[in-house]
């Protein structure tokens, strides 16, 4: 800010006459939350009138960091957008002998983590100093680094509710276009196509992103068509476990459109198609840890979120034969499956992170710019799955019976359980919550579950334990009683793995989102 010139701006409020054609200025403080030098909080304020401020924002002053700037266009006075055509709403009629205004488009917080795009038109007297203002402001854009200028897109038109291309093009892709964003659209027409143009064809060098427009399947594809490719394009062989993945370049965007959305509702904090696209157009970047899934050594399947034996591989299985129904097939199928009561017999073997300083039940949540995954991935080191000294390490065994057997790389957070199936997982430490849930009655599961919608300690019950660990066997004991169910399946980030024998390890960091992670609520 330049001092002098807000001083002036005050004594002449609602006028840039006496200030001559300056070049606007920004200050600079480093983004308290993050840290991230990308994102400076670069404070604007322009010496001219802001006769269209926003509701409930302190009359006369808009103070916007540039960082939060999606695009700034000429408006003219009459009210109408030059560069768009469209009429704009103006709170106020034009000031007489101001001739001149541009138009600020930047995010706005609202309620639950919710982000919007807000318009801030600015009036001058003088052409040449709005010019400036413009040209200066499309400069200050122009030297963020990791804003995406060409996204790839995916839309699964059958996702959710079947309403992912209205989504995109009502909600998303009038933000994108605002924001100069080029977008290339598939709208998928069958299972596994985003998935395999990803792994072969997409020609990947012309795009800053790729974006998937559904559910957690639709983003469960990308991740699979990314990070095959990456390693394909490096010469990793996937298959090899003990060797390290090399991390993703490209960054996934996640507009939700799905039935369950856990991976944007964990990463963002919410739902919301307007929110992810604002968080895609700014850059944001938010490494994950992604779980690869063998058997017999040969890689079945990466997850980031859920891998669930047992009630969610179940639940899974049986919502997929009523698809027709939308989201409401796992309510359907949660009840089935509850009724059910089915357990299954096996053992599970695991390394417990030890060397991380949290814990499942320390009662600390990750949240954007995280210290503690900063440090757990630096000292462990990213695309890392279990380093060398830790394979003869410390394994536990345990045997029994169990109504679900699950793993959350991350919170698993999504409108049906704010705080997720472990409220304390983070995002991108290298490790996951393993949570092994032992036959008990009805009763007492259904107390468990219940937790998962309240603030209570879902894992404070007798049948329930929780560990994070780095790595994890599961092996069903096949059952000699007939009509005994034998194996569940996996739901592996939504998508039915029907494996039951599997050996899974966290790669630290493998992928990037458009994401920062969840927002102190406090964050200005
Ligand atoms: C009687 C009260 C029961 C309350 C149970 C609440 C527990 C909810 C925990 C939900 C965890 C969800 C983990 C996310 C899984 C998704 O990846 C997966 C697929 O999502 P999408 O592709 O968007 O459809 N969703 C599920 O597996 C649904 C699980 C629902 C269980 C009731
Ligand atoms: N065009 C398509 N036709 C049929 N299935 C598709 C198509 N595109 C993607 N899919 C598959 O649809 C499934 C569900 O997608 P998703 O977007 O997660 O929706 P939901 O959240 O409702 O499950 C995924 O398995 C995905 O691979
Ligand atoms: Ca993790």
């Amino acid at each position: 800010m330049v001092e002098g010139m807000f001083r002036e701006w005050e004594k002449h409020p609602g006028t840039v006459s006496g200030i001559g054609p300056v070049r606007p200025r920004v200050s600079e403080t480093r983004s308290r939350q993050t840290g991230d030098k990308r994102c400076e909080r670069k404070a604007l304020r322009p010496p001219g009138i802001d006769w269209d401020t926003p509701a409930g924002s302190p009359s006369g002053s808009v103070c916007v960091p540039v960082c939060e700037i999606l695009a700034v266009r000429e408006a003219d006075v009459e009210g109408r957008g030059k560069t768009s055509g469209r009429w704009q709403r103006l709170s106020r009629r034009p000031a007489e002998g101001y001739p001149y205004a541009f138009t600020v488009s930047y995010v706005e917080r609202v309620k639950q983590h919710r982000w919007r795009c807000r318009d801030v038109t600015f009036q001058c007297a003088d052409g040449a100093v709005c010019q400036q203002w413009i040209h200066s402001i499309r400069d200050q854009l122009s030297k963020l680094t990791g804003r995406p200028r060409h996204l790839l897109v995916y839309i699964n038109p059958h996702g959710g509710r079947g309403r992912g291309k209205q989504i995109y093009e009502e909600k998303v892709a009038p933000l994108f276009s605002r924001a100069s964003i080029s977008a290339s659209v598939i709208v998928t027409e069958r299972a596994n196509h985003a998935r395999d143009h990803l792994k072969t064809d997409a020609d990947l060098k012309k795009y800053d992103g790729v974006v998937c427009v559904g559910g957690d399947g639709m983003f469960s594809e990308v991740l699979h068509g990314l990070v095959s490719r990456t390693q394909r394009d490096a010469g990793v062989d996937q298959n090899r476990r003990e060797q390290r993945l090399v991390p993703c370049p490209v960054r996934i965007g996640i507009i939700p459109a799905g039935s369950t959305d856990c991976v944007c509702y964990g990463t963002v904090g919410v739902n919301d198609p307007v929110t992810s696209a604002l968080h895609i157009i700014v850059g944001d970047s938010q490494p994950l840890d992604v779980c690869s899934i063998r058997h017999a050594d040969a890689l079945l399947r990466y997850s980031v979120s859920l891998l669930g034996y047992g009630f969610y591989g179940d639940v899974l299985t049986d919502s997929e034969r009523r698809r027709w129904m939308g989201p409401v097939r796992y309510d359907v199928s949660g009840l089935k499956t509850f009724l059910a009561h089915n357990y299954y017999e096996g053992t599970v073997s695991f390394l417990p992170a030890t060397d991380v300083a949290g814990s499942p039940r320390d009662k600390t949540t990750c949240r954007a710019g995280c210290s503690r995954c900063l440090k757990d991935s630096q000292a462990y080191g990213t695309g890392n799955c279990v380093r060398g000294r830790d394979q003869g390490g410390d394994w536990r065994v345990i045997r029994g019976k169990f109504l679900a057997v699950n793993a959350a790389g991350m919170s698993c957070a999504c409108p049906r359980s704010p705080g997720g199936l472990s409220p304390s997982a983070h995002l991108a430490d290298g490790t996951t919550d393993l949570i092994l849930v032992r036959k008990c009655s009805r009763a007492s599961f259904l107390r468990h579950l219940l937790r998962h919608t309240s603030p209570q300690d879902q894992f404070d019950l007798s049948f329930v334990e929780v560990h994070r660990v780095r790595r994890f066997c599961f092996m069903p004991r096949r059952s000699e009683h007939e009509g005994d169910p034998v194996c569940s399946s996996w739901n592996c980030d939504g998508e039915i793995l029907p494996h039951a024998s599997v050996d899974v390890g966290v790669h630290c960091q493998l992928i990037r989102l458009f994401a920062r992670g969840i927002e102190d609520i406090a964050t200005p």
